[in-house]
């Protein structure tokens, strides 16, 4: 079966974490993510994760540490998700694929209905 590699970021915004939902047209239709996406052909996974949240969210982000990828199956496809903690640096947040967005402090995260490959993110995450 397939295995997608896919990037995301943890983004500190005003003190607290952005987190944003899935549209009901995407996969995983309405479930809550760290913003992020595919890696394109020879691109790096820090370049990755900065254009993504560029095309999604309109911002400008700074890359602070890499957490632990993820390898998950779904029922169609499998992904190598791979995490960064960044952080707001500039730009109007607007969202371009997203239904919705949430910021919430670390300990309130868990209250969302995560896309099931984000859990290990959000455990290793919530204990640093
Ligand atoms: N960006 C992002 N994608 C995630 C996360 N967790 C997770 O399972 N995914 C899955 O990773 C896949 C790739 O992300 P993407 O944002 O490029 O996907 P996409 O909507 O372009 O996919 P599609 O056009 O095939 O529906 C999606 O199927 C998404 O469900 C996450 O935290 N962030």
């Amino acid at each position: 079966m397939k295995t997608i590699s896919v990037t995301c970021a943890i983004i500190y915004f005003e003190n607290k974490i952005l987190a944003v939902q899935r549209s009901e047209t995407m996969k995983l239709p309405l479930k809550w993510e760290f913003p992020g996406g595919k890696i394109e052909m020879g691109e790096s996974e820090i370049d990755c994760v900065k254009r993504e949240i560029l095309e999604e969210l309109n911002i400008h982000i700074k890359i602070k540490q890499k957490l632990t990828s993820v390898n998950h199956q779904y029922s169609d496809f499998r992904i190598n998700l791979i995490p960064f903690i960044a952080e707001y640096i500039s730009g109007e947040l607007k969202l371009k694929e997203h239904s919705a967005h949430v910021l919430l402090d670390k300990n309130e995260l868990y209250k969302l209905n995560w896309a099931e490959a984000d859990l290990p993110i959000l455990k290793e995450f919530t204990a640093l």
